[in-house]
């Protein structure tokens, strides 16, 4: 469904992402992880066309993705996104009239009485329909996020891209919030990246966990070499060794070296 050839992407002389090759099928729940600003979030635009590659190909269906977000892909930032000056459901009612090509965001008569009923019954399916007219400040950082993936959701996307959507959340939470996205994947046959600071949350939630990494590193040049897919693992075949050594190699001093033994395991 998705692929990557030979895919690049520079900003200036800063190279951020390099030589990245993958095929994602179709259901996929692909999890993601890497030091910080090694490109992942930048990865996650250009899968929803905000970025483009700057050489290489992403291709969504065997054609290069479009400049334009799609219908066909929705999107959760860890920033809490909706607009504050509505309640939860004009928030996804609104959702659905910016969806229209060349509407200003308002809709009327009978297309806003389906919208406010399509906006309910998916605001349902993510636990929010005891709050309906609440305001975003009214809701707990989880019910935002709810309600972030209702948007996202609703113009029933084949591909949702996470990024770091839970991060700010409290365990308890986090793990009411894995069970909602687990079964929406589920139920909306839905393929999808996420973004995580977890190495936890990326093995527990995804079917195959990859790794951004730079292959080359140049200590009188940090920006010449990009990062990469390293690691690019199915996740039911978890090795201690293996989880370990991609944790050190998370931690904000690089070693490039993991001979320790197995502390920390998941
Ligand atoms: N629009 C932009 N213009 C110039 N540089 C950019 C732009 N967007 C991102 N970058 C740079 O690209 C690099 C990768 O950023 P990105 O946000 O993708 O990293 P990340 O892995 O998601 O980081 P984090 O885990 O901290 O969120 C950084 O060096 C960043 O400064």
């Amino acid at each position: 469904m998705i692929e990557a050839n030979n895919l690049w992407k520079r900003y200036g002389d800063n190279v951020v992402l390099e030589q990245i090759n993958m095929h994602v099928a179709e259901r996929e729940f692909v999890t993601m992880v890497g030091t910080s600003g090694c490109g992942k979030s930048t990865f996650l635009k250009m899968l929803l066309g905000t970025e483009s590659p700057s050489s290489g190909s992403l291709l969504l269906d065997g054609k290069p993705i479009s400049s334009e977000p799609g219908p066909d892909r929705g999107i959760v930032f860890q920033q809490y996104s909706v607009f504050p000056h509505m309640t939860v459901l004009e928030n996804v009612v609104a959702a659905k009239a910016f969806q229209r090509p060349g509407i200003t965001g308002y809709l009327f008569g009978g297309a806003k009485k389906a919208a406010r009923h399509e906006a309910a019954e998916i605001l349902e399916q993510v636990g929010l329909s005891h709050a309906l007219n609440r305001y975003p400040h009214e809701l707990s950082g989880g019910m935002k996020q709810r309600l972030a993936i209702a948007q996202a959701l609703l113009a029933k996307p084949r591909i949702l891209l996470l990024d770091e959507p839970f991060g700010a959340l409290d365990p308890g939470i986090r793990a009411d919030m894995h069970e909602l996205i687990l079964n929406l994947w589920r139920e909306y046959k839905l393929t999808v990246f996420m973004v995580t600071h977890d190495l936890k949350e990326g093995f527990y939630l995804g079917t195959r966990l990859w790794v951004f990494d730079k292959l080359r590193h140049d200590p009188q040049a940090p920006n010449a070499y990009g990062a990469s897919i390293t690691y690019d693992l199915p996740v039911g075949q978890l090795d201690q060794r293996l989880y370990q050594e991609i944790d050190d190699s998370l931690r904000p001093v690089y070693t490039g070296q993991s001979e320790d033994g197995l502390e920390g395991q998941p």
